[in-house]
């Protein structure tokens, strides 16, 4: 089993805390989500991970190992951290026969990854010649050079286009599925919400949640109930006599908060109120992250603007 561990991690960069005590476990054969405010500290643990920075205190390992320990760290270990890192004047592929010869992968990993990236007619271009979006399925295609077990992605999607969006979800609910461990820190929510199966969340430093999105969601979000009857009125005195409000939707619906629809259908067939729809609505990944961020966002315009997808 090749976990990524972090144990009591921290780092300070002069008087900012920038990772703060955290511990967590990223497992293998499922995609987990990082996720947290600007400056909460993704990166930096990632970087810790990788051996990139020294922590001031705390162990950060993959498969039990630090980083620094590991040979040929490519073949365990692929990220994708900063896409503008390669060097610009090298051609892709030159690019990927470099890091393959450090790491003595086999060349036709080369021309393999180049076509998994999408990138097989552009592989004689320098890379200074690259948009963002090649630049990030370039540094994808590296991160999977070596046929590793372990993938950490920062903000993968940066750059790239509606179809690269869904190349790079395919991309890692398939290492997921392979057994891999996958670990991907992104901004937006919508995006996570379609490929992540675990979520690991940060405010400031510190693990302020460590759970499977269905849990995460459902802790930090209240039930929400969508229906639709000829007999608003009606139904709306029954409820605010229970303590709830029914309020209109643009479309003809009618919403209830803090509510599930058992109840609801429960009270309207007491009184014979026709329902014509009832559901239990599902929160959002994003409205529960907001929920569960409001006070670890460090650089917010007001507490309670939600943030629009980038
Ligand atoms: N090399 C550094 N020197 C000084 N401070 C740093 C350094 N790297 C990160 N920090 C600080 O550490 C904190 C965490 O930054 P980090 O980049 O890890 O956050 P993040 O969650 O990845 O943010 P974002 O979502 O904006 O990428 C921030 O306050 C940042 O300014």
């Amino acid at each position: 089993m090749t976990s990524i561990d972090v144990q009591n991690l921290t780092k300070e960069y002069g008087t900012t805390r920038a990772v703060d005590q955290l511990t967590c476990t990223v497992r293998p054969g499922k995609v987990t989500g990082f996720l947290g405010p600007n400056g909460a500290g993704k990166s930096t643990t990632m970087r810790l991970v990788l051996g990139l920075d020294r922590p001031t205190s705390g162990t950060a390992t993959i498969g039990g190992r630090p980083y620094a320990d590991i040979d040929e760290p490519l073949r365990h270990v692929g990220a994708l951290l900063d896409a503008q890192a390669a060097h610009g004047s090298r051609t892709a592929r030159n690019h990927l026969l470099a890091l393959a010869a450090a790491n003595r992968i086999p060349a036709r990993r080369v021309e393999e990854v180049l076509e998994e990236a999408g990138l097989a007619t552009a592989a004689g271009r320098r890379i200074k010649t690259f948009s963002l979006g090649m630049r990030q399925r370039l540094g994808i295609a590296a991160a999977l050079l070596g046929d590793p077990r372990v993938i950490m992605l920062d903000e993968p999607s940066n750059g790239l286009d509606p179809e690269g969006i869904i190349w790079i979800r395919e991309l890692m609910r398939r290492l997921a599925r392979e057994g891999r461990t996958v670990l991907v820190s992104s901004h937006l929510m919508n995006e996570t919400a379609t490929f992540a199966d675990h979520l690991v969340v940060l405010g400031r430093g510190r693990l302020l949640a460590d759970t499977s999105m269905r849990d995460f969601i459902a802790a930090h979000s209240s039930p929400r109930v969508r229906l639709r009857t000829p007999d608003g009125d009606r139904l709306r005195g029954l409820l605010a006599d229970k303590g709830y409000a029914m309020t209109a939707q643009d479309d003809g619906r009618w919403t209830v908060e803090g509510v599930k629809a058992e109840e609801i259908g429960s009270i309207a067939a007491g009184h014979a109120i026709a329902l014509l729809e009832l559901a239990d609505e599902q929160a959002s990944l994003e409205q529960a992250y907001l929920a569960l961020t409001a006070d670890d966002t460090e650089f917010a315009a007001t507490a309670t603007t939600p943030r629009q997808e980038a």
